[in-house]
């Protein structure tokens, strides 16, 4: 199987473009076995660029643990990418279909070939019932989440997968991996979640990393960071307009008064191989 490596701000999948390649019946499997950084070829997740009826082409996302989500911000740039710099369409702007719905996006070229790209991620669900979680509010903000000897105030979000912010005056490990694998599995989160550490480091400036819902730490999170700057709007701690720090680069966020989420960041080709595991 041909593989191209990819990453968008250090959060790196395995991408299949399956236009020409064909997969396993299992591809929870074949993430997991992809993904294991050592028997694998390493990474936090598979991605599937397919045809679509109705779009460019259609984004499947497995996270190292095997199971599908409906949506990757970092993703879905390398998709993008991918699409434009071999040639499965060639313009532009181009319509992906995700999980979350059809997202617009405009490329950046550096000389023939992408290196920036601008995400319409679409506007964030902020009902309790739709993130999902038990929380109390529409959306819950600043909510109590119990976790026995310590309680978070804590802001929820989907950007079509779910999102737990939690402010803090310090990023640092024991925010993303004590407490994050337990906001993970808390029994508020029925389909599990996406838990961000932030720190403000001014109004429009914010420093975040985080422990994503079946790969753990990553370098990068697009959709959280989405779901972060709407957070920080929803607490009165910053401005529409935010760059986030994260350990893997910087993504530019706007959440723009038509209440769509606006995303830029980078999209890299690492490198291609072939896949002839499992090992
Ligand atoms: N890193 C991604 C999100 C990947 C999916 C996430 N772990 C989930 O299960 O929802 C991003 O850039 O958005």
């Amino acid at each position: 199987m041909k593989f191209t490596k990819m990453h968008g701000a250090g959060n790196d999948y395995v991408y299949v473009n399956c236009f020409q390649e064909t997969l396993p019946q299992d591809i929870a499997s074949l993430a997991i076995q992809v993904s294991d950084r050592h028997k694998g070829i390493g990474s936090d997740g598979l991605i599937l660029i397919c045809p679509s009826e109705t779009a460019d082409a259609q984004m499947r996302m497995f996270n190292a643990d095997g199971s599908e989500s409906e949506m990757c911000g970092n993703g879905i740039r390398c998709v993008a990418k991918y699409v434009y710099d071999h040639g499965i369409a060639q313009q532009d702007h181009l319509k992906i279909e995700t999980g979350a719905g059809i997202l617009n996006l405009d490329l950046e070229l550096t000389g023939q070939k992408v290196s920036q790209v601008r995400v319409n991620m679409g506007k964030p669900i902020l009902a309790s019932a739709e993130i999902p979680t038990l929380l109390p509010g529409n959306p819950p903000v600043n909510a109590e989440l119990n976790l026995g000897e310590q309680k978070l105030e804590v802001t929820c979000v989907s950007m079509g997968n779910p999102h737990c912010i939690t402010f803090v005056e310090e990023v640092n490990d024991h925010w993303v991996h004590v407490i994050g694998p337990q906001v993970e599995v808390h029994s508020v989160f029925p389909n599990r979640v996406n838990a961000e550490f932030i720190e403000v480091v001014s109004p429009a400036e914010l420093k975040m990393r985080v422990w994503e819902r079946g790969s753990g730490e990553t370098q990068a999170c697009g959709t959280g960071a989405c779901a972060s700057a709407v957070a920080g709007v929803l607490t009165g701690r910053s401005e529409r307009n935010v760059l986030i720090h994260l350990p893997g680069g910087d993504l530019r966020l706007e959440w723009a008064g038509s209440d769509e989420v606006f995303m830029t960041g980078p999209a890299v080709e690492v490198y291609e191989g072939i896949w002839t595991g499992p090992h």
